[in-house]
């Protein structure tokens, strides 16, 4: 199996234009979730190795940050091509490392190659404004330019499409970049690198290192010469990375946590809400930041839905992700199975009760029973901690108001999904619900022509639609007078 996907398989980092290895040497290994087998392993390396990843960007954002939107543009439609010639063998690799579903890991490499399209298409729409001016005698102008080299950090869930939605945007945009893949999914990450080369990119455009995410951090964030962060990860490191990177003042963008409510009127289809129930929450086994964490349920729907939901969750085939018609893989690590564990412990000694599952499933290792539990209450930690599994806790509510203000109480803010029937409502609930991604009778909404990005502590900045490539560029406003108007 690794035949075919060993040729995007890199133990190796992009820097400058140059497959290397850490200067001491040091590797991490990289294990499938699925066997706990090792794949095989990735540098470890730190400041040194960043810094002059940086350099190589810093030189190669002279050149590249002069080409035209037209030649970036073709590049990436290269780019495109190049990976939906490879959509197998990229989804193959990236089953292998992150164990979802391969349906879902093709789904996946479909929706990077959709951003370096939807980019390449906005690279040429990088408008300025002339602006009326005060004076007879000047013009004033408004253009936009690169920010410069990008600091790219990207987390385990989604190895491929999270690079996506920063490079496309970066390389548009006349950028050049250094990107850190999450240490358990590194091979994705370096893909970009074999795939960037094979477009034609040129050297020091697209730089990738793996290692030490301290060190790493640190340089991105301390050295002057990265002017902006780009993070998708847990709100906690978000945090730390906004703090460092205030030290030279760069731009920062951060899709952080969530803890998404999905609320059920008694005026829902129940059909529908339990079909886009299944979608919100079990994809990825429940590892996405949109991933629903919340169900509120109203009162006299409340056991028609759980009652169609645990007859659609007992249907859902967990297994490896290359086993045919596998729905559920493994979860990234035992650690992430032991929080599962900790937040259903907490939830039923709380007077929760498990209607589903509850428990590792029998084929062991990080497997994990897709699960439903009801009765679930606000004095539970599941209320306010991302559960990252595969866990639908219901809550029961009477009232609009109080769904939606048990919806809102809580510092994230990312993405939501509701259902009803009733137009009024629905305008009421969207106009009420403190959230960056409204589903309303929709379970999955991610798509690259829409803004992606969360409210309050669940993030900064926006990724896809038009407005994703405003975060790579600088504003710059221009007052040209001695015209002898
Ligand atoms: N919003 C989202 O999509 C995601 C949310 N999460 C949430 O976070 C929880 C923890 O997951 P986890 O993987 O630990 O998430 P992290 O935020 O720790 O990891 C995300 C990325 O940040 C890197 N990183 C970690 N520490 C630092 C640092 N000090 N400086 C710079 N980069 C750093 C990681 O590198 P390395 O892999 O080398 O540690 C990885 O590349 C999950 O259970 C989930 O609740 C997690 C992933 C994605
Ligand atoms: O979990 C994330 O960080 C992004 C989810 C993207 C998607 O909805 O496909």
């Amino acid at each position: 199996m690794l035949k075919k996907t060993s040729h995007f398989m890199r133990e190796a980092n992009l820097i400058g234009g140059s497959w290397v290895q850490a200067d001491s040497g040091e590797t991490i290994e990289v294990v499938n979730p699925a066997n706990g087998q090792t794949i095989g392993t990735v540098p470890k390396c730190g400041r040194a190795e960043t810094r002059r990843a940086i350099e190589a960007a810093e030189a190669a954002f002279h050149s590249w940050k002069k080409t035209s939107a037209n030649d970036r543009a073709k590049l990436l439609r290269r780019l495109h091509d190049v990976i939906m010639d490879n959509q197998d063998a990229l989804a193959e690799l990236l089953v292998l490392e992150q164990g979802k579903p391969l349906a879902e890991a093709k789904g996946e490499v479909g929706m990077s190659a959709a951003y370096i399209l939807w980019f390449a298409e906005e690279a040429r729409r990088v408008y300025g404004d002339v602006v009326p001016s005060p004076w007879a005698d000047r013009r004033i102008l408004v253009t936009k330019e690169p920010v410069g080299v990008i600091g790219a950090i990207t987390p385990w869930n989604f190895p491929s499409s999270m690079l996506a939605r920063k490079l496309g945007p970066a390389l548009a945009a006349g950028c050049t970049a250094v990107a850190k893949p999450a240490s358990q999914t590194p091979y994705s990450g370096l893909a970009w690198g074999v795939l960037a080369e094979e477009a034609g990119f040129p050297a020091g455009v697209v730089n990738i290192v793996t290692g030490s995410a301290s060190a790493i951090g640190d340089e991105l964030t301390e050295n002057p010469l990265v002017r902006k962060i780009t993070f998708t990860g847990s709100t906690e490191i978000g945090k730390l990375l906004m703090q460092k990177a205030a030290g030279t003042v760069k731009k920062v963008s951060m899709e952080l946590g969530g803890n998404a409510p999905f609320l059920v009127f008694n005026d829902a289809d129940v059909d529908r809400a339990v079909q886009g129930a299944i979608v919100a929450k079990y994809r990825n086994s429940g590892q996405t930041c949109v991933c629903t964490n919340r169900f509120f349920v109203q009162e006299e729907i409340h056991d028609r839905f759980v009652e169609k939901l645990v007859e659609a969750t007992s249907k859902l085939k967990v297994g490896p992700g290359l086993e045919e018609g596998s729905q559920q893989g493994p979860l990234i690590d035992e650690k992430a199975v032991e929080k599962v564990e900790e937040l259903l412990a907490d939830a039923t000694s709380k007077g929760a009760k498990v209607a589903i599952g509850g428990k590792r499933h029998a084929l062991g290792g990080t497997f994990f029973e897709p699960t439903v539990i009801t009765g679930a209450s606000p004095e539970m930690r599941i209320m306010e901690e991302e559960i990252f599994g595969p866990v639908s806790p219901i809550f029961r509510f009477k009232h609009e108001e109080e769904a939606v203000a048990m919806a809102n109480a809580t510092s994230f803010g990312l993405a939501c999904y509701f259902y009803t029937s009733d137009l009024g409502r629905a305008f009421r609930v969207m106009e009420g619900l403190k959230y960056g991604l409204v589903g309303v009778n929709e379970g999955l909404i991610t798509t690259v022509e829409a803004p992606f990005g969360g409210f309050k502590e669940s993030g900064l900045g926006k990724e896809g639609g038009y407005q994703g490539i405003e975060d790579y560029l600088d504003t710059k406003y221009v007052c040209i007078g001695g015209l002898g108007l």
